[in-house]
């Protein structure tokens, strides 16, 4: 039996996640850490009437009170830093859904999971064909290494680009030389209408109401042009991945950013 907490209950994905670790016997949800109804039973809270579970605002005091082995963090940047930091001084593994981390926070938390020897992990995006179409974009960078990224999501997101558009990108860059890409005068007559810039290729952010997360990669070649795309219609799509980032942490020690390194 895992036992689990869960910080964001009430949003998007927390809402989810709470239903996965409820349905899965080999889970168990010991409590949830929100940023209100502090002292409270998600019994007591609309909607989640069904469930004997204590709500905690301060993740310290959750840890002194119920027995976790996995913190699923589903927050924001600044606090998934937070109960990352805090879950590894009671000796708890975090699996991290969180995105918006920059690169000095993900080795400032791999220095400290490593140095106390325990497992976590950060996953950008937890959807299986996420990983793949990941992987697939490294596969093909080899050989087609003009590339844009194009990333949508719906519009109450706050980072951008995307966790998983800054993941492909740093999974491209390890196999492709940085290049600049487009006509070298080119000049923007709009700021920022050629999108952000990852050691030479673009990423474009879209953000709409109606959207999920939705993401396509676009190679060009003399001739040619492939697109590999992958579309999360709705957050139970994230879940299996949530699944398996729980099961497999309890076997790690030291921290692993993306599910690609676990999905093989
Ligand atoms: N890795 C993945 O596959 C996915 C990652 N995400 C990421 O997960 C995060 C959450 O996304 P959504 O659920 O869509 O957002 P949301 O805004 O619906 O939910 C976030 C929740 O966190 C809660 N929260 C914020 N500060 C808190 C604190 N100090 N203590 C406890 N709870 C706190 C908020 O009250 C809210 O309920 C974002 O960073 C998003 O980018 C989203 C979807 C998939
Ligand atoms: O905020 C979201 O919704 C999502 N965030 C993650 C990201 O930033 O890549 C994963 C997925 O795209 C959904």
């Amino acid at each position: 039996m895992i036992n689990i907490v869960i910080a964001g209950p009430r949003g998007n994905m927390g809402r989810e996640a709470v239903k996965m670790v409820e349905r899965e016997t080999e889970f168990k949800l010991q409590a949830v850490v929100d940023r209100r109804n502090n002292g409270l039973n998600m019994k007591d809270v609309e909607g989640m009437e069904e469930l004997d579970v204590p709500i905690f605002e301060d993740m310290s005091e959750c840890f002194q009170q119920v027995a976790c082995d996995v913190l699923v963090d589903l927050t924001s940047p600044e606090t998934g830093k937070k109960h990352m930091l805090t879950a590894f001084d009671y000796g708890v593994r975090p699996v991290v859904g969180t995105t918006g981390f920059t690169d000095d926070d993900i080795k400032e938390l791999s220095e400290i999971a490593k140095e106390k020897e325990l497992g976590a992990l950060i996953a950008p995006n937890f959807a299986i064909g996420a990983v793949l179409l990941m992987k697939f974009s490294q596969m093909a960078a080899k050989y087609l290494s003009d590339i844009e990224i194009i990333e949508q999501h719906h519009d109450r997101k706050l980072d951008a680009p995307s966790g998983t558009a800054v993941k492909t990108a740093q999974m491209i860059s390890d196999v492709r030389e940085p290049k600049k890409q487009g006509h070298p005068d080119e000049k923007e007559q709009l700021s920022g209408a050629r999108g952000a810039e990852y050691e030479g290729m673009r990423i474009h952010s879209v953000r709409l109401p109606g959207l999920v997360a939705h993401q396509e990669v676009i190679f060009g070649g003399e001739g040619q042009s492939l697109k590999l795309r992958h579309d999360s219609f709705n957050r139970a799509s994230f879940m299996p991945g949530v699944k398996l980032a729980c099961e497999t942490v309890m076997n790690l020690s030291g921290l692993v950013y993306g599910l690609d390194q676990i999905v093989d």
